[in-house]
C-alpha cells in the first residue's frame, strides 16, 4: 500500500508492506546516487533488524555506512546531534545523498534534524521500526532534539524524501513500547474520528497482544490521517496540525519532569495528557463527562497509568505550569490548549486562563 503525502515539491510516498525492510533496495536505489547510504540507528534495532536491511541493500548494490547510537530518549540531545553531524561529514555525505533513519521516533527526530542542517540540508529517509514511529513520527517532517528548557525545543520542519514501513518488524517490539505507540494511534480517533475510536476500543487488546492484522490496520489508518493533516497545515500555522498535539502540553511537562529519560515514555505521557485534556474539557463544561470517562476507561484498559502519583511523580502544579510555558504553541503569553467537545471533536481553545489550568492540575497531582 502507498499513502501519498501531497506537499507539492516536498511530496513523498509512504510505502507500507510486510517484508519491505529486507527488500528496500529498489526504492532506495534512486536516493543512493553513489551506491552508498549513511544510516543512523540505535543498538537494539542494529541487533534485531539492521542485518536484514543491510543485506537487502547489498544485494541491490547499495553499501551502508552505519552510525549506531544508544537507545532511549536521552539520545535526542545536543551532544549526540553534534556527534552524528560530524560523523556524517566525515563520511563525506553530500547534499545529493540521503541519510536513512532506521529506528523509532528518537532516531527519526534526531536524524531528520541532522539532515536538515547538514550542508544546509540534505535528503533523508524514514524507516520507522516502532509503532509510534510508523503511525506518527516518521510522517510530517517535525524533527528535533530536546533542550535543557524543554521537549523538542530545537529543531526544524524537514520532510523526508521517502517513508518505508514494514509492520512485521513490530513483532520484536517490547509491549511497553507497543503500548506507548498505541497512544498516538488512539489519538487520531480522539481528535477527529469517533468511528476509529470505536475500532480502537474493539481492537486494542488484540493489537497490544501482537495481532499483526490489527497492527497493520492501525498503521494504515494512522498514516492516512496524519498525511491529510500535514498536507492541510504543514507547518502548524493554522489550527489543523495543532490538533495532533492533543495531550502533549501536559505530557511534555511530565516528560521534562522525568528528565527526558525512559522513566516516562513519550506515548505514556501523551496517554496521561489526553486523559487530562478530556477531564479538563469536561470540567469546563465543554465535553460530556461520559466521554471523558470513556477515554479514561479505554486507556486504563490498555494498561496506561493515568495518575501522576502512581507514575511516581511528586510534582506541584506550579512546576508543571513552568514546563508548559515552554510549549511551542505559546503566543504573546497565551497558551492554546487542545481540548474536546466530545470523542472525535478536538479543537484549539485559546481562552483557558493558566490560573484555571493550575487549579485543575492542583487536584490532579494531589489524587
Ligand atoms: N516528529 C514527530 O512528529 C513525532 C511524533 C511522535 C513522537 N515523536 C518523538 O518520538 C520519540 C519516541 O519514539 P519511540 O516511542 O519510537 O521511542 P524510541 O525511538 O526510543 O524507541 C523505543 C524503543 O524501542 C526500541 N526499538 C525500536 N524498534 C524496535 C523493534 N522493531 N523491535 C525491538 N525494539 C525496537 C528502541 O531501541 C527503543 O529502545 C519521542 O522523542 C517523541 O518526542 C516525534
Ligand atoms: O506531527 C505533529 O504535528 C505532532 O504534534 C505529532 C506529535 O505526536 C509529536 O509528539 C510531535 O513531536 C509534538 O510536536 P511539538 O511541536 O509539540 O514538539
Ligand atoms: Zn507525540
Amino acid at each position: 500500500m502507498i499513502v501519498e503525502v501531497p506537499l507539492g515539491k516536498r511530496a513523498y510516498p509512504i510505502h507500507i508492506a510486510p517484508g519491505l525492510l529486507a527488500n528496500a533496495a529498489p526504492l532506495l536505489g534512486p536516493l543512493a546516487p553513489r551506491g552508498r547510504l549513511a544510516l543512523v540507528t540505535d543498538s537494539n534495532v542494529a541487533r534485531l533488524h539492521l542485518p536484514a536491511f543491510a543485506a537487502g541493500l547489498a544485494a541491490g548494490g547499495i553499501a551502508v555506512d552505519e552510525i549506531v547510537l544508544a537507545p532511549g530518549e536521552a539520545t535526542k540531545d545536543w551532544a549526540t546531534l553534534a556527534q552524528v553531524t560530524e560523523r556524517l561529514l566525515s563520511l563525506g555525505v553530500e547534499r545529493g545523498d540521503a541519510v536513512v533513519a532506521l529506528g523509532g521516533g528518537v532516531i527519526g527526530d534526531l536524524t531528520g534534524f541532522a539532515a536538515s542542517i547538514l550542508r544546509r540540508g540534505c535528503r533523508f529517509v524514514q524507516v520507522p521500526t516502532t509503532l509510534l514511529a510508523q503511525v506518527d513520527s516518521s510522517v510530517g517532517g517535525k524533527t528535533a532534539i530536546n533542550a535543557a528548557a524543554g521537549k523538542n525545543l530545537v529543531g526544524a520542519f524537514h520532510q523526508p524524501a521517502l517513508v518505508l514501513i514494514d509492520p512485521s518488524v513490530l513483532a520484536t517490539l517490547p509491549v511497553r513500547d507497543l503500548r506507548a505507540g498505541y497512544a498516538e494511534v488512539v489519538k487520531y480517533g480522539l481528535i477527529g474520528d469517533p468511528g476509529f475510536f470505536k475500532w480502537c476500543e474493539a481492537n486494542a487488546a488484540a493489537l497490544l497482544a501482537g495481532d499483526a492484522g490489527c497492527q497493520a490496520e492501525a498503521v494504515a489508518v494512522s498514516c492516512r490521517a496524519k498525511a491529510k493533516v500535514v498536507a492541510a497545515d504543514e507547518r502548524e500555522t493554522g489550527d489543523v496540525r495543532a490538533l495532533l498535539n492533543l495531550g502533549h502540553t501536559f505530557g511534555h511537562a511530565f516528560e521534562a519532569e522525568a528528565g527526558f529519560s525512559d522513566r516516562l515514555l513519550h506515548g505514556e505521557g501523551v496517554a496521561l495528557g489526553m486523559a487530562l485534556a478530556f477531564d479538563l474539557s469536561a470540567a469546563r463544561g465543554l465535553c460530556p463527562a461520559e466521554d471523558a470517562a470513556r477515554v479514561r476507561a479505554h486507556l486504563l484498559a490498555c494498561g496506561f497509568v493515568l495518575s501522576p502519583k502512581a507514575l511516581g511523580f511528586e510534582v506541584s502544579a506550579a512546576t508543571l505550569l513552568h514546563h508548559m510555558r515552554q510549549d511551542k504553541k505559546m503566543k504573546a503569553g497565551t497558551l492554546p490548549f487542545i481540548l474536546a467537545r466530545g470523542i472525535g471533536q478536538a479543537f484549539v481553545a485559546r481562552d483557558v486562563p493558566l490560573g484555571d489550568v493550575e487549579a485543575f492540575l492542583d487536584g490532579v497531582v494531589a489524587e
